[in-house]
């Protein structure tokens, strides 16, 4: 590649370029046999634009309006741990990214720089991602995270136990400091197995946590919870059951159980079961802005960006973070356009079709 990276695979290779081969296959590897890490990127590929001719596009508007915060784009930055190992610093450079873009940040509990960090960095609103930890854990994120103006906990639910991911296992991968839970967990976290973060996940992660368990942790805070990691529709209505105010189609990013669809290919099932009642948000393979008008034409309020994020991040600190997001707005804004939608309410059903559509009309 030469010259400045003009989309967001070319900042992956920068990112290659720059990271030290142990941090990039972490960051980019999944799990086992990465099918899931490939159908993530293919299925999009699949999904066909339908657009409509002689809109007057003369004026594109894609913000929107996410559990009450209006932000620039449908667009969310995903929680994703251990940015001190992509950039020295880290998610603070993380949050200003994302605050310079006017979208919201989503803070990984297992982040390097503390939320309180985070919290003091940027005025972009935040949300917290916890997993089912154990219970003094959770109670104490819940209450830095109200102290310190985060405006929702994403409840990742997907990780009852750490998936294997061969490299990080291969490359003998050491997690940096988590630094949320100094004073947390008691024992120091090391391993000569190899990887220590499976020693992490040990220590802190509850495999027993199950959906009566999200009635405690509403009992515990005022801040609206979303679920992350819901791939079924039976699944998406007990989440509604349970009274989560939103739902997060996700995979992990293909890095948990491995022959999990796509994301895209279940968002439909999961919209439909939930009948509109809370917002349905969406992530895992997200490249492109024509990525995010897919998904919003199949239902999704918003999409979360992982990898992209993280490899502007390694490439180029917070400038990188700012020049990914705005790749990425700018190409859902040129999608728009060309598919004759002004705002992101005219973006329907109608604008895509699918595999499965086109094999059924040739039957
Ligand atoms: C390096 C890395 C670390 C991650 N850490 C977390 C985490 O701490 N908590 C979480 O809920 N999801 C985590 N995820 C998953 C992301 O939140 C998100 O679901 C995924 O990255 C979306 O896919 P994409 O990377 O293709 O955009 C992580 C993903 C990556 C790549
Ligand atoms: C295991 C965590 C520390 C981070 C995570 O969720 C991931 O790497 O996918």
């Amino acid at each position: 590649m030469a010259g400045e990276p003009i989309n967001v695979n070319e900042f992956e290779e920068l990112a290659r370029k720059v990271l030290p081969k142990i941090y990039y296959d972490f960051f980019s590897g999944g799990a086992e046999d990465q099918y899931t890490l490939k159908e993530n990127i293919e299925a999009f590929r699949r999904i066909i634009i339908r657009p409509r001719i002689l809109v007057d596009v003369s004026k594109i508007d894609m913000s929107t309006i996410i559990l009450g915060h209006r932000t620039s784009a449908p667009i969310i930055v995903a929680p994703t741990s251990s940015h001190q190992l992509a950039h020295p610093e880290g998610e603070v450079a993380t949050a200003r990214g994302a605050a310079a873009c006017n979208v919201i940040m989503g803070v990984a509990f297992t982040s390097t720089c503390t939320m309180e960090e985070v919290a003091s960095s940027c005025k972009a609103v935040r949300f917290i991602q916890t997993f089912a930890f154990k219970r003094e854990i959770t109670a104490n994120m819940v209450q830095r995270a109200e102290r310190n103006g985060f405006r929702a906990i994403i409840l990742t639910v997907d990780a009852p136990r750490l998936g294997r991911k061969e490299a990080d296992i291969k490359n003998k991968m050491i997690a940096p400091p988590f630094k949320n839970f100094e004073g947390l967990i008691s024992t120091e976290v090391v391993s000569d197995k190899g990887s220590n973060v499976e020693a992490y996940a040990a220590e802190t992660l509850v495999p027993s946590f199950c959906w009566k368990d999200i009635a405690w942790l509403k009992s515990i805070t005022k801040l609206p919870i979303l679920i992350k990691g819901v791939l079924t529709g039976e699944d998406a209505t007990k989440a509604i059951e349970a009274g989560v105010a939103g739902i997060i189609v996700s995979n992990h990013g293909a890095r948990q159980l491995d022959y999990t669809p796509a994301t895209i290919s279940v968002l439909e099932e999961v919209v439909h079961a939930v009948q509109g009642k809370v917002p349905v948000l969406l992530d895992g393979g997200i490249r492109r802005g024509t990525d995010i008008f897919k998904a919003l034409a199949l239902g999704a309020k918003a999409v979360l960006i992982g990898r992209p994020v993280i490899y502007g991040l390694a490439a180029k600190g917070e400038t990188g973070v700012k020049q990914v997001i705005e790749m990425l707005k700018n190409e859902l804004e040129q999608t728009m356009a060309l598919a004759g939608c002004c705002t992101v309410d005219d973006i329907t059903r109608s604008h895509v079709n699918t595999e499965t559509e086109r094999f059924l009309c040739r039957m």
